[in-house]
C-alpha cells in the first residue's frame, strides 16, 4: 500500500514515559525513562524477562493504564489530557487486542464474537455480518462460524481472537503473548496469519512474547531491560519487507 502523509507522523509515540507501582511503603519504577515511535506497517516483537513491564508497556499504549510522568500520544492525541470517555472510545476504534487467554465470549458464536467490536462501534448488522463472514474465511473457519467457542481447538480459537481483533480495521493491534497457550506449529500458523492480515492493512502490531524467534519475522525488536527498550533491527527487515 502506498504511503500517505499521515504515515511521517508517529502512530504511537512515547516521550519519556515512567511508569512507578506503590508497593507498601516503597514505590517500584518499572519503566524509567522510555521513548519509543511506532509507525503504521511496521510488524514489532517486545521481548524482556518475566516482570520486566511488557504488559504494563501494552496497557499505557492503550490508555488502561496511565503513565506516573511523561507523554503518551496515539494519533497525536496525548492520551494523559484525554477524559476516560475519549480513552476508551479510542480504543474501541482504533486498537485491536489479542490475548494469551484467547478472551472469547463463550456464550456468543463464533461469528457473533467477531461482529462484537463492530456492533460496539454502531456497525449495521448486514455490514458487521459480512465483514465477520470475510475475516473468519481468511482466518480458514468459514465454515464454523456458527459453533460455539468450546467446540474449537486452542489454535483455531486464536484464529478467532486474530478475526476479531481485526474485524474493524485498527491501525494498531496489541498482542501479549498471542502464542504462549499453542504449540510450536500452531503458534506459526497464527502468527502467519496475524503478520499477513496486519501488513495487509497497513497496521502497525506490537507483539509481546517470550520466544526470541519470532524476532525473525519483525522489522523492529524491542527488549525491556531495566525499565528501557533497548532496540534492535527485526530479521524481516534484513530480508527487504517493507
Ligand atoms: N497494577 C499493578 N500494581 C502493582 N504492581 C504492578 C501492577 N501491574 C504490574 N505491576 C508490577 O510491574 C512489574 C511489571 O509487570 P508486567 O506485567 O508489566 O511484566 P511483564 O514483563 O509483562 O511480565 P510477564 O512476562 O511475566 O507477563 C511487575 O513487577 C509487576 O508486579
Amino acid at each position: 500500500m502506498p504511503s500517505s502523509p499521515s504515515d511521517s507522523r508517529p502512530l504511537v509515540e512515547l516521550r519519556a514515559v515512567t511508569k512507578s507501582y506503590a508497593e507498601g511503603d516503597s514505590v517500584r519504577e518499572v519503566l524509567s525513562g522510555t521513548s519509543l515511535a511506532l509507525h503504521r506497517g511496521e510488524f514489532v516483537v517486545l521481548l524482556g524477562r518475566s516482570g520486566s513491564g511488557k504488559s504494563t508497556l501494552l496497557n499505557l499504549i492503550s490508555g488502561i493504564d496511565q503513565a506516573t510522568h511523561g507523554e503518551i500520544l496515539v494519533e497525536g492525541r496525548d492520551l494523559g489530557r484525554m477524559p476516560e470517555r475519549d480513552r476508551t472510545l479510542l480504543r474501541r476504534e482504533r486498537i485491536g487486542f489479542i490475548f494469551q487467554a484467547f478472551n472469547l465470549l463463550p456464550t456468543l458464536t463464533v461469528e457473533e464474537n467477531v461482529r462484537l467490536p463492530l456492533e460496539l462501534l454502531g456497525r449495521s448488522s448486514a455490514e458487521a455480518s459480512a465483514r465477520a463472514r470475510e475475516l473468519l474465511e481468511r482466518v480458514g473457519l468459514g465454515a464454523r462460524a456458527n459453533s460455539f467457542p468450546d467446540r474449537l481447538s486452542g489454535g483455531e480459537q486464536q484464529r478467532v481472537a486474530v478475526a476479531r481483533a481485526l474485524a474493524h480495521a485498527p491501525p494498531l493491534l496489541l498482542a501479549d503473548e498471542p502464542t504462549g497457550n499453542l504449540d510450536e506449529e500452531t503458534g506459526g500458523q497464527v502468527l502467519d496469519l496475524l503478520e499477513g492480515l496486519t501488513r495487509q492493512g497497513h497496521a502497525c502490531a506490537l507483539i509481546v512474547t517470550h520466544e526470541p524467534a519470532m524476532a525473525e519475522r519483525a522489522d523492529r525488536v524491542l527488549t525491556m531491560e531495566n525499565g528501557r527498550l533497548v532496540e534492535r533491527p527485526g530479521g524481516a527487515r534484513g530480508r527487504g519487507t517493507p
